[in-house]
């Protein structure tokens, strides 16, 4: 870390830059963010005033606000820079490049982690709002004047209000086709027994609970509700629904403490995969009794049926 490296940055990430002297001297987003190398160390010894002078001393010269508890890792370039907010619990990676008007802002009253985490490599586009303790991960992008409150996959692009995935599309049974790889019918015919299965299931669960009939073991159920509660938050970043919702969770059984979730995806070809799997593993592995858990994905092309679908069977 250094000024060297400051400039060298400067220099890589604005084709307006000229010269060492002027981007010393002319570059608010550089003069923030060494304001904020001064406040942080105070922060992090707990001269919490002093920090707070420091980084306020900073905006009124830059227009650009960061909170001295702010992590921001090396090679990080605010451009232009005026309006940017960045709050307290925020994390930014490395070579991160944040352009004018951008807010990284908290959207909790708890004195918790409320800020997003930005992962290395991130492009946030002027006037976006990256809210909440999400986390964009590393090489995505944010359009200009989005409004991000999910989180983002590595390598995506996020535009628009609320922010979407744009950028090339992973074409619904298109590429399967295009890879000579065909759906395969009795998969997907186990997968609609499956389904069905769960639905039942989901009825018998009701009864269970209503005391019509006995059965499974009562802490089982109730981890399985646990479970199911855990996994409405993970949210699909593609269409902004949670998991359970989309009806992207065929059947989660729960054996003692080991957990079996059985899922589909919207689709099967793009990053996402790997994303939601891994969400939805941690988010079960958060549950409080859960030991260890098994994710199977079937292969098999989601339509919005099972949204409405699912919808009627909460009902
Ligand atoms: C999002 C961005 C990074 C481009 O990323 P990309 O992966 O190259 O995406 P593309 O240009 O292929 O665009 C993908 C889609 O998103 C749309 N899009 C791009 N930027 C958008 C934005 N800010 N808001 C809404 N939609 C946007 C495109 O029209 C395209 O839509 P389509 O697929 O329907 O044609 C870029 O548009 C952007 O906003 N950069 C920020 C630059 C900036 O803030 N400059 C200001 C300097 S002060
Ligand atoms: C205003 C703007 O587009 O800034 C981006 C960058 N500084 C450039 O000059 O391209």
């Amino acid at each position: 870390m250094g000024i060297r490296e400051d400039i060298r940055t400067a220099f890589d990430k604005d084709p307006a830059a000229r010269s060492a002297i002027e981007v010393i001297c002319c570059y608010p987003g550089l003069h923030a963010i060494w304001a904020h190398r001064i406040a942080h160390a105070f922060y992090r010894r707990r001269l919490y005033f002093p920090a707070r002078l420091v980084s306020h001393i900073a905006r009124a010269l830059t227009g650009i606000e960061i909170h001295p508890g702010a992590k921001i890792g090396r090679r990080v370039f605010i451009d232009h820079g005026s309006g940017v907010v960045i709050g307290e619990t925020a994390e930014v990676g490395d070579d991160v490049l944040i352009y004018m008007g951008v807010v990284l802002g908290g959207t909790a009253l708890e004195q918790t982690k409320r800020h997003p985490t930005i992962e290395d490599g991130v492009v946030i586009g002027s006037g976006a709002s990256v809210l909440g303790p999400i986390t964009v991960g590393r090489g995505a992008k944010i359009g200009a004047g989005s409004v991000v409150v999910h989180p983002v996959p590595a390598g995506a692009t996020v535009v628009g209000v609320p922010g979407r995935l744009a950028g090339p599309k992973c074409r619904k049974g298109q590429e399967r086709l295009d890879r000579g790889d065909l759906p395969d019918p009795m998969l997907r015919v186990v997968s609609r027994m499956l389904d069905r299965q769960n639905r039942i299931e989901e009825r018998l669960r009701a009864m269970e609970r209503s005391g019509l009939v006995g059965g499974k073991r009562q802490e089982e159920i109730a981890l399985e509700e646990s479970i199911r509660s855990a996994l409405k938050e993970v949210i699909d970043p593609e269409v902004g629904i949670d998991v359970v919702d989309l009806g992207l969770i065929k059947g989660i059984t729960v054996q003692d403490s080991s957990v079996l979730v059985e899922m589909v995806l919207t689709t099967a070809t793009c990053p996402l995969v790997d994303y939601l799997t891994d969400r939805v593993r941690r988010r079960v592995l958060d549950v409080s009794g859960v030991r260890d858990v098994e994710i199977r994905v079937f292969d098999e092309p989601w339509d919005w049926d099972r949204f409405f679908g699912q919808r009627d069977v909460l009902r």
